[in-house]
């Protein structure tokens, strides 16, 4: 449903320089499910979605949205896909919810009856009842971004490019959001989801790919996203006493060791390092010790680290 070849977009900057903010990028998304975009600030993600959605063009490469170049079928894709982005950019802020939502119906071409029960069944849904009239710069930043989700539906594209679409929601608001995911998704929507927020791109997406400095570094199904790590171990045990954690850190199998008060989390190269590890923890009594799966954030950080030491 979204496909990428080779794409790269560079910007040039007021002094000259260029940034290559995609440089390139291949991806390929299948129909109906919920893809999860992860990479740092600056990664290009924004930059993806807004090609996507045919408002930026690629510098070469191609991309094409429900089999339509974005480039040269432009008619084709906007009608197909909507982008919603966060925080408040692309809202009229004197005019109210309801304007917003049903003037971005008008523009895909939906009229009278149809259009009226759409916004307002939307603006229900996104929990905005009994505040439909009121001009949008009064709300607050969640209340926006729900404005966002309900403009981004309103013509009902088979493609949505959510660009951090929780970003300012209260953590209910969040946590309501992802049931509205799984809703799209079952009603066989394909979804391109932009979040910093990992345990969220955890719980609704169906594969994940980090990016970084505009290359894909990972993509895999969300629940191969440990995948990411290659070899490496996470040994979680219990407190470390003092200086042990400086001595495990000289190793150089180890990559990293975060101690706390309530245990710790040593990552190591590989598994024989590992089980060096515990046999070393052990020794020290140090208890409990063992290997476990690495969580998201924590594949994040590997990955990003990975980056950042690749890049500089
Ligand atoms: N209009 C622009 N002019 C120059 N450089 C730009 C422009 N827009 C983005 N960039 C640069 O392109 C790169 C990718 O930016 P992009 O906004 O796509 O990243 P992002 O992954 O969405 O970041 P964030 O997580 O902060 O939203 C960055 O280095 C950014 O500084």
């Amino acid at each position: 449903m979204i496909r990428t070849d080779a794409l790269e977009r560079t910007y040039r900057s007021r002094d000259g320089s260029a940034v290559l903010a995609l440089h390139p990028l291949d991806l390929t998304i299948g129909a109906g499910t919920v893809h999860g975009l992860l990479g740092r600030n600056g990664a290009g993600k924004t930059t993806l979605c807004r090609i996507l959605s045919t408002v930026l063009l690629p510098t070469s490469g191609t991309a094409t949205v429900a089999g339509f170049d974005v480039v040269r079928e432009t008619r084709r894709v906007r009608q197909r896909v909507s982008i919603v982005f966060g925080g408040d950019r692309g809202l009229y802020g004197r005019l109210s919810a309801r304007q917003n939502v049903s003037y971005w119906g008008s523009l895909h071409g939906l009229r009278g009856a149809r259009l009226r029960d759409r916004t307002a069944s939307l603006l229900v849904r996104f929990g905005l009842e009994g505040r439909e009239d009121e001009p949008v710069e009064r709300f607050s930043r969640g209340m926006k971004q729900r404005v966002h989700l309900a403009r981004g539906l309103v013509a009902d594209p088979p493609v949505l490019l959510l660009d951090e679409p929780t970003n300012g929601m209260d953590p209910v608001a969040a946590l309501e959001f992802r049931d509205f995911v799984r809703d799209l998704r079952a009603e066989g929507k394909t979804i391109l989801l932009t979040t910093h927020d990992l345990a969220e791109a955890e719980a609704v997406c169906d594969e994940l790919t980090f990016i970084d400095a505009g290359r894909v570094l990972h993509s895999s199904p969300v629940e191969r996203f440990a995948d990411a790590v290659g070899d490496a171990c996470f040994v979680e045990s219990g407190p470390l006493p003092p200086g042990l954690a400086a001595h495990l850190e000289a190793d150089p199998r180890i990559v990293r060791v975060t101690a706390g008060r309530a245990g710790a989390t040593i990552v190591t190269s590989d598994r024989a390092a590992a089980e060096d590890v515990i046999t070393r923890l052990g020794r020290e009594g140090v208890t409990p010790a063992g290997i476990r799966p690495p969580q998201i954030h924590e594949v994040y950080l590997q990955l990003s680290q990975k980056a950042a030491t690749r890049a500089g």
